[in-house]
């Protein structure tokens, strides 16, 4: 069995973030979104994404940006890859993947089966697929609000290689988040927070052991 790979999403200080590098994370995220408590701005997610270069993929996560803030965005942090949670389409996907140059990511909210139908076209034109539970109606926030969904609904879907587990995720049920899905790769914000937006680098650790604990 391949190595479990490792994302902690929401990183916003140097603390935390050299807590999830030692930890050995595989990839590492900074979250661009004003509404979000783990916000960054570009000043912040250049010195974090630099800290990090050479250590761990970095990740800039937007929510349906637009040309201007993609441009900045990637001048400043030059990610490994750029993370879209919000309501993209496969071809804006496709135009920010060619804009930009960069390998793509793309969270789909998943709460019932029939969410996956969506899946082929984001996995057409997206590097990368991030299964991740939906938010609840009304909520501020597209992700990162520390729900899990239905597991068992995966049982059977051909998924692409390399689709990271996402929602809800703690050092506590990740291994058999791991198991019950078959996957090989897992995001993490809330699991490793003591509240939204405050990352616990103990809970870091705890989180990247117990994910690698499933090989
Ligand atoms: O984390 C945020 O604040 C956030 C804001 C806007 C869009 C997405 C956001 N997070 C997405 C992530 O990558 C999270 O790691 C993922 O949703 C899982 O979150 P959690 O359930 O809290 O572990």
């Amino acid at each position: 069995m391949t190595e479990v790979r490792v994302k902690i999403c929401g990183l916003s200080g140097e603390e935390t973030l050299d807590a999830a590098l030692d930890a050995g994370a595989d990839l590492v995220g900074f979250v661009h979104f004003l509404k979000s408590p783990r916000h960054v701005s570009l000043d912040k997610g250049r010195r974090l994404a630099q800290r990090a270069r050479g250590r761990a993929e970095r990740v800039v996560l937007l929510v349906d940006p637009d040309d201007t803030l993609l441009a900045a965005a990637v001048e400043a942090l030059d990610p490994d890859w750029i993370q879209l949670h919000g309501g993209e389409s496969p071809q804006r996907i496709a135009e920010i993947r060619a804009r930009t140059g960069r390998p793509v990511m793309k969270a789909v909210g998943v709460a019932a089966a029939h969410d996956l139908v969506a899946l082929p076209d984001y996995a057409a034109v997206a590097d990368r697929l991030l299964l991740d539970a939906k938010p609840p109606l009304g909520a501020d926030l597209p992700g990162g609000n520390g729900r899990s969904f239905d597991w068992d609904i995966l049982k059977g879907v051909v998924l692409t290689s390399g689709t990271m587990l996402s929602g809800g995720l703690d050092a506590d049920n990740v291994e058999e988040a791991l198991a019950r899905t078959g996957l090989a790769a897992v995001d993490v914000s809330s699991g490793v927070e003591v509240r939204p937006g405050e990352k616990d680098p103990a809970k870091i650790v705890a989180f990247v052991a117990a994910a690698r604990r499933r090989r």
